[in-house]
């Protein structure tokens, strides 16, 4: 898959507080890679550098190659939301599309078309003060992809919307990436993550702590969890082999492995005498990798990684 987008090293000091060092990934054609980390990772600043909002101090970004980055092939939806309230649906659409040298008759014609496709038909003459939150932002999302960017940044595209709204725009990201788009995505819903994205990088304090696919990711760091319903003394579980950790809640208990440890072959060295009502075996989420990472939890501890 082609390289559409290249960040190499970089870095962005604030005075003298350094929020991000020595960041690199690179975003191809057709892939939605997600940006993840906790609030005050860096996320934003990053894509902030990459749109040139900002500058970096040191490092580079390249588009396909070369250090010019042609504003008007890249879509941005920044997190800051926010319209020209008093100008009308239309109007901002096709003005925002003319800023990217897109023609106007096609910029109409797809305009009527996604806004039909979110619902909004017959919304092309009400001004923006008019719409709900939601309804904006799917105004805002609709300017980003209206001139058929080759990529397209996405800060928080979920944020403040409902589970039908999320769906849509969950749906239509994926279509974009099928038909050759470059997704970079940042979000802090989890699943949504894990459901749709290809790859995924996670900062944390300003540096990169995972790089990869997501099943890679998943191999890596998300061991597996045993969750057993039944009376057991705390103990006991503590006691078998090859745990991690062991939480109890009343009569479920969830036993996390240790990396590495094969899960068949853990289950079949269970005590006979184990009360078990209930016993599930899965990997551990993205959510709970995340917090983990994000806390200083277990594979943070194990991949060196430590609060500044
Ligand atoms: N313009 C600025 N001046 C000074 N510090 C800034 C500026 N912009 C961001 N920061 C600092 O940089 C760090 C990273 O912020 P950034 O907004 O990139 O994080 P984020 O990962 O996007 O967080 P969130 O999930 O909360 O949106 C924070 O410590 C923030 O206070």
């Amino acid at each position: 898959m082609e390289t559409m987008l290249t960040v190499e090293k970089l870095n962005k000091s604030f005075k003298d507080k350094q929020v991000i060092r020595d960041i690199s990934f690179d975003v191809r054609k057709g892939e939605i890679m997600a940006v993840l980390g906790p609030n005050g990772a860096g996320k934003s600043t990053t894509i902030r550098n990459i749109m040139g909002i900002m500058y970096p101090d040191a490092g580079a970004i390249s588009f396909r190659g070369h250090a010019e980055i042609p504003r008007h092939k890249i879509g941005y939806l920044p997190e800051e939301r926010g319209l020209y309230k008093n100008v009308k649906v239309m109007d901002i659409l096709l003005y925002l599309s003319e800023l990217k040298d897109y023609p106007l008759k096609k910029a109409r014609e797809r305009a009527l078309s996604y806004l039909k496709k979110f619902g909004l038909e017959g919304q092309a003459n009400s001004s923006v003060e008019e719409l709900s939150k939601g309804m904006g932002q799917k105004v805002q999302f609709i300017s980003s992809i209206i001139h058929e960017p080759e990529l397209l940044i996405l800060d928080e595209p979920f944020s403040g919307l409902d589970p039908v709204s999320q769906e849509l725009f969950k749906h239509e990201i994926r279509h974009l990436a099928e038909n050759g788009t470059a997704i970079l995505l940042s979000s802090h819903q989890m699943n949504l993550v894990e459901e749709m994205c290809d790859r995924l990088f996670m900062m944390h304090n300003g540096e990169r702590i995972i790089y990869g696919n997501m099943d890679d990711v998943k191999e890596r760091y998300a061991n597996f969890k045993c969750t057993v319903r039944g009376k057991s003394d705390l103990d006991v579980l503590q006691g078998l082999p090859d745990l991690e950790r062991v939480e109890q809640d009343e009569d479920t208990s969830v036993l996390y492995l240790a990396k590495d440890v094969q899960a068949v072959n853990w289950l079949k060295n269970l005590p006979d005498n184990l009360s078990v009502q209930e016993l599930s075996i899965d990997r551990i989420s993205l959510h709970e990798i995340f917090i983990d990472i994000a806390t200083d939890g277990n594979i943070a501890q194990r991949e060196g990684v430590t609060h500044a």
